[in-house]
């Protein structure tokens, strides 16, 4: 049943509630990055896994000097092994071979002296093992290095790889769909004759990457209920995202064609500022529609209350720790409902409530980098306020920068 204007909180935590985590999937290293382990990362060989040696030198066996071999032989990493060494021998070797049998330690090449071609001196005292990593030293075989739910970021796939794994079994991104509802809306030039530009198509991908989200595609449908209605029928997204047409104005074709295609409203309206329209259902086919409202802010707000809660379920990410800062002045309250306001933070802790905060604007919110959450009556200067961080993830910003315009290349109204 539909929950109408529920509170703010009491949204989020619905969201949050509405999907369980995706079925695992296995990929190459390489394609892992980004996603969540779906299971612990335990070591499938020690590591080091065999005695290394530190340092380019010699390997030498009990205190010196030391017997050099006449042949002048050494170790060298990769290479196959030098024999055992007895006590009072030694061996060139270099950084990351493996250590000879019998060998008690590695003597740093700057640390020696060879006289007469086969006898070798040490500048330093030597202790037991000294320069020589252990096998085992990292983990042994079995050891468990990460647990589940650990984001693969590049230095996770180098952990993997070292610990001899090919590929990692993740939880896939969520698959997002986004539907840019309007006929007033241009994909390109100056406003004119009552259309504006289409402000969220090119925003909403890529901040749905910081998200954690792959954005399968951006589409624009116009105002067009038929046009609306089978695209959500096509759609095999995890969630399809609209923007647009949330409320009961005439073409506002959100609620109308939910009710058509039979879907559970889990969140019909919350009582927040900008975005009270905002809705999250689901769908016949069990996958989730979050319907934003058209104003920017108002989109934002609705992506950061209920999207992102349902992105961090599908992606079975706990949620984040919470984030909070003095506001540096006062922000007034909506009597009834929670207000999220664009705010800009500082080194010391607190925040800075930014203008142009309109339902219609994304002046303040491009030079914001949270919304506070002013709850009902407002927060004070110095008080505390909770913060939407954005989340930064530059690369994904990059690497697909372009994908929006191509995409974008059909079905304008
Ligand atoms: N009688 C009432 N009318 C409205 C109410 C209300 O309570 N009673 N709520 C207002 C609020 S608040 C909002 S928010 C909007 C939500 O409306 P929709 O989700 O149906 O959005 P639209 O009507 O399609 O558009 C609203 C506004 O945003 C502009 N827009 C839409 N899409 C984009 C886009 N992609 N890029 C830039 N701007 C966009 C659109 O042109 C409208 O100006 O309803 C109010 N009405
Ligand atoms: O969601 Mo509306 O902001 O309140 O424009």
């Amino acid at each position: 049943m539909a929950e109408t204007h529920l509170s703010w909180a009491a949204a989020r935590a619905a969201a949050s509630r509405a999907a369980r985590p995706l079925e695992p999937t296995v990929r190459p290293l390489g394609d892992a990055l980004g996603h969540l382990l779906a299971a612990r990362l335990t070591a499938l060989t020690d590591l080091p896994s065999f005695d290394t040696s530190a340092m380019d030198g010699w390997a030498v066996a009990g205190p010196g000097p030391w017997r050099l071999p006449k042949d002048g032989g050494g170790v060298l990493a990769g290479h196959g092994d030098a024999g055992p060494l007895a006590d009072g021998e030694a061996v060139p070797i270099a950084t990351g071979a493996r250590v000879p049998p019998g060998a008690t330690a590695v003597l740093r090449s700057e640390h020696g002296t060879v006289r007469m071609d086969e006898e070798l001196y040490a500048s330093r005292h030597l202790t037991q093992g000294q320069d020589i990593r252990p096998k085992g030293q990292e983990c042994q075989a079995g050891d468990v290095l990460l647990p589940a739910g650990t984001l693969v970021t590049p230095a996770v796939v180098g952990l993997a790889a070292a610990a001899g794994y090919d590929q990692l079994r993740v939880v896939p991104r969520p698959r997002v769909e986004v539907l840019v509802l309007g006929d007033e809306l241009l994909r390109e030039g100056l406003p004119h004759d009552g259309l504006i530009r289409d402000a969220l198509g090119p925003m909403l991908a890529p901040w749905l990457r910081a998200l954690g989200a792959e954005v399968a595609q951006t589409r624009c449908l116009g105002d067009d209920e038929t046009a609306l209605r089978a695209a959500l029928e096509a759609s095999d997204a995890d969630v399809v995202l609209t923007t647009g047409g949330t409320a009961a104005g005439p073409v506002d074709h959100v609620h109308p064609t939910l009710r058509r295609l039979g879907a559970e409203l889990l969140v019909d309206g919350v009582a927040v500022r900008p975005g009270h329209p905002m809705l999250l259902a689901r769908l016949a086919s069990g996958r989730h529609l979050v319907g934003l409202p058209g104003n920017p802010l108002a989109a934002v707000a609705g992506l950061l209350t209920l999207a992102e809660p349902l992105l961090r379920a599908l992606a079975g990410r706990p949620s984040a720790r919470p984030v909070a800062a003095r506001l540096t002045e006062p922000v007034a309250g909506h009597p009834t409902d929670t207000r999220l306001v664009p705010v800009v933070r500082r080194g010391d802790g607190t925040a800075r409530p930014l203008s142009f905060h309109g339902p219609a604007m994304l002046r303040g919110l491009a030079a914001a980098d949270a919304l506070a959450v002013i709850p009902p009556g407002g927060t004070v200067r110095g008080g505390e306020a909770l913060l939407l961080t954005f989340a930064r993830h530059a690369e994904w910003y990059a690497e697909r920068h372009d994908e929006w315009h191509e995409a974008a290349g059909g079905g304008a109204p």
